[in-house]
């Protein structure tokens, strides 16, 4: 890894180039083109071995540290953060409008700006501003004076998954983190409800996030439009109890490594001047889809994070909120006896347990059990080897993940293991690469603003199991089990599969005064 503290120009250049070197050697000795804005070039770094991806890691850190060196402090931050509030706008033009799609994709074709903008009812002149803004970053280029095609990054902007995350980010992320401080002038500093966050001001709703998508379209929405700071709602939606449902992503098993053929159907929404509930938790759907195929947050890391062959034969795991029982599924594979059970919303498991949308292998069926379940009720499965919570407990700030954990705590066996899920931060700045630390940094900001909720550190995390176990962890031993010792809700082990921004957690009852 790069020394953080590393700021020599020439140091920095020769990581530059030892690392290009080292990568541009590997992609010719596997057959790989080499990297290129072209959109004929590959859209995605190959599968490459861990020292290559470390390399690609040094090179973009090395590389980016140079940038602002040379840029000097003033302009990172004067000019670097107006060309990202720039980038931004020019990106959500682009979504809006639905321009990727209107840009040919056969290679080396192109469209006038003057054809683009009549074909889509826009200004030649505004369109041609918003578009070579984004060519500044090698998305769209000028392949002739007046005419338009894609890159590499362009053409991906009509990926299914691609395309949803770029539009997620443009559409609604960015309109709503400019209302976070409105949110916390409105509704308070360090509030805990997930429905006083900076998205519900831009969704003009009382509704956490993920209740809100699953309206399902019932509630059209006006971006922007003021609300009130009274407990105002703006739609005739019943769903105002404690459960907080997540958007259904029921296709998140999807593991095929996109390419840039799969392009999207241009949504009828995005050309209109409102966006709709419906519009909205489709992407969103597509958006959880798409990273869940990532190498980053593959599924698959699931069988190496914790050692599930090592439960005793029969084990019952329990995967809390499992969706439709996706990730359980490497849990089955990797334990040929476990029995799941996977809990989620009534209407997911109505979906799980369908023949035509179940996404459970036929021979791991027999294993598997879905149970409509509020994880804020108690628990009904009593004395599971493993209750596993994935991409849960980062949604919710500590009062409303304490109060899951604590429905989980009574219906555990002293040999019981809670198995989270979720990224681990750094406790500072510089102990991961520059790349990564900026995904769980701007992940973590992401949670404030969705849901008034963060990504916690290895302290926050033991803090927080310590806190969800007190006043309970007496009740799963009795009277004979706590042999003199005072046992707490703990941290046991914690592992980060290679390549995985998740970690489990692996939590049980520890003696008082361990750490992990
Ligand atoms: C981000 S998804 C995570 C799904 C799965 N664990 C995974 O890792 O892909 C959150 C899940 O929580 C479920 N959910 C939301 N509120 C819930 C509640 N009150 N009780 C049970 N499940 C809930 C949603 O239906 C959704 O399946």
């Amino acid at each position: 890894m790069l020394d953080p503290k590393e700021e020599d120009l020439e140091k920095l250049a020769e990581t530059c180039l030892s690392t290009a070197r080292q990568i541009k050697e590997y992609l010719a000795a596997n057959n790989q083109p080499p990297l290129t804005f072209d959109a004929d070039g590959p859209a995605f770094f190959p599968s490459a071995t861990p020292e290559v991806q470390h390399a690609r890691l040094d090179l973009r850190a090395a590389a980016m540290r140079l940038y602002h060196l040379a840029s000097g402090p003033d302009e990172v931050v004067s000019w670097h953060v107006y060309h990202c509030a720039h980038d931004l706008n020019a990106f959500r033009y682009v979504q809006h409008y639905n321009i990727a799609s209107a840009v040919p994709t056969t290679s080396g074709a192109s469209i006038s700006y003057g054809d683009l903008a009549r074909q889509l009812s826009l200004d030649a002149s505004q369109l041609r501003q918003m578009l070579r803004q984004l060519m500044t970053i090698h998305v769209f280029q000028e392949p002739s004076p007046g005419q338009v095609s894609h890159t590499a990054s362009s053409r991906l902007l009509t990926h299914w998954g691609v395309g949803a995350f770029n539009s997620f980010v443009a559409e609604d992320t960015f309109p709503a983190v400019a209302r976070q401080i409105e949110a916390l002038e409105r509704w308070g500093h360090g509030r805990p409800e997930p429905n006083r966050a900076a998205l519900n001001l831009f969704y003009d709703t009382d509704l956490p996030m993920y209740e809100y998508y699953e309206c399902d379209g019932q509630v059209e929405t006006e971006p922007n439009k003021e609300i009130d700071s009274t407990n105002k709602s703006n739609n005739n939606s019943t769903s105002t109890s404690t459960s907080m449902n997540k958007p259904d992503n029921d296709d998140t098993t999807t593991t095929n490594k996109p390419t840039p053929s799969d392009t999207i159907t241009p949504s009828t929404t995005t050309t209109s001047s409102s966006s709709t509930t419906t519009s909205r938790r489709e992407r969103f759907s597509r958006l959880m889809t798409y990273m869940a195929s990532t190498p980053i947050m593959s599924n698959a890391h699931i069988a190496h994070g914790f050692d599930w062959s090592s439960l005793p034969p029969g084990s019952t795991v329990v995967d809390i909120a499992g969706n439709v029982g996706h990730s359980a599924i490497p849990i089955a594979q990797a334990n040929a006896t476990a029995k799941i059970v996977v809990q989620d919303l009534p209407k997911i498991v109505a979906r799980a347990v369908d023949p035509s949308t179940s996404v459970i292998p036929p021979e791991l069926r027999p294993r598997f059990t879905f149970m409509p379940h509020d994880f804020y009720s108690l628990q009904p499965v009593r004395g599971a080897a493993v209750y596993f919570l994935r991409m849960i407990l980062h949604d919710y700030s500590d009062p409303y993940a304490m109060k899951i954990l604590r429905a989980v705590v009574p219906s555990m066996a002293p040999e019981s293991r809670i198995v989270i899920m979720d990224q681990v931060m750094p406790p500072a700045v510089g102990l991961v690469p520059d790349p990564v630390e900026r995904m769980m940094r701007t992940q973590d900001l992401q949670m404030m603003m969705l849901t008034n909720a963060k990504e916690r550190d290895a302290g926050e995390w033991d803090d927080l199991l310590r806190k969800a176990g007190d006043g309970l962890v007496e009740g799963v031993f009795g009277h004979s089990g706590l042999q003199g010792k005072r046992k707490r809700l703990g941290i046991m082990n914690i592992q980060t599969p290679p390549g995985s921004t998740m970690s489990l957690i692996e939590v049980g009852f520890v003696d008082e005064g361990d750490e992990e």
